[in-house]
């Protein structure tokens, strides 16, 4: 797909769940070749957008494409991955490392899902990228946050999908987990892949992200950290500048 198109093409959507909008006449396009950081107060309706890329929820309004598709076709074609807030995974089941690692291939094996050599490889490749390999017969409940972080973005990487969809991976994690997922995220963006990645940290914007989005129910602001990170655009999405205490120092 040219990198002049847009990958992930969101026309005006409205997402309600029942009588409550979660989202209102958002548009938003994604291209590849970016580390697009996504920032919003807690219900501003962030998962709400990964859901909706992911054609997990229906939009009751508008039109979302992903590469071109509906969004549930791209998804069912393994054309997007998707790694989770921490809380919506069940960190009881009993699954090790490598396997959760291997699901991210299931959509390339056939019904029987039994891993080929290929399948093998991209694992192991997937493994030692966000330095697991040593940890990857373990249980994942036995992991740390950062540890388990870093299985859901190897399983990303595995799966080889052309666009990433991170819900806060850096919540909770130890320095060397955010740099490792930063780097992660933009070799894939210069590989081509679209990357949206959610976070709270506004002062990481500028190495993590080519742009920002802000959002507040809809899309506020779009373009580089440094042109939306502003007072006037926080107050709007926040209520408050968050910054402010930085901006007086
Ligand atoms: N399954 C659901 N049923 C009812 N309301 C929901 C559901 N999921 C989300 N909401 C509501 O929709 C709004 C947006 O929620 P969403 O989880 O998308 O926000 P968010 O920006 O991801 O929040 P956070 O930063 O806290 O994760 C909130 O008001 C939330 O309470």
């Amino acid at each position: 797909m040219s990198r002049d198109a847009p990958t992930v093409d969101i026309d005006d959507i409205t997402v309600r769940y029942g009588r409550v909008p979660a989202l209102t006449n958002t548009r938003l396009a994604l291209y590849p070749g970016r580390v697009c950081g996504l920032v919003g107060m807690n219900g501003s309706g962030k998962s709400t957008l990964f859901k909706s890329i992911m054609g997990l929820v229906t939009p009751d309004s508008g039109r979302i494409r992903v590469l071109g598709e509906p969004a549930e076709r791209a998804r069912k074609t393994g054309q997007i991955s998707y790694v989770p807030q921490s809380e919506a995974i069940d960190w009881a089941f009993p699954i090790s490392v490598r396997e959760v690692v291997m699901t991210g291939r299931y959509g390339r094996m056939g019904f029987l899902r039994r891993p080929g050599r290929n399948d093998q490889a991209a694992v192991e490749e997937a493994l030692a990228r966000v330095e697991l390999t040593d940890l990857a017969g373990r249980q994942i409940g036995d992991l740390s946050g950062g540890q388990r972080k870093r299985v859901f973005v190897a399983r990303g990487l595995a799966q080889g999908a052309s666009i990433l969809l991170l819900d806060e991976p850096f919540a909770g994690v130890d320095k060397r987990t955010e740099a490792t997922i930063t780097e992660v995220l933009t070799e894939r963006a210069r590989a081509g892949a679209t990357v949206l990645v959610s976070t709270h940290d506004l002062q990481a914007l500028p190495r993590l992200a080519d742009e920002t989005v802000l959002l507040q129910r809809r899309v506020i602001a779009q373009g580089p950290p440094e042109a939306v990170i502003t007072t006037e655009n926080l107050i709007r999405a926040f209520g408050v500048d968050p910054l402010a205490h930085d901006r007086e120092d």
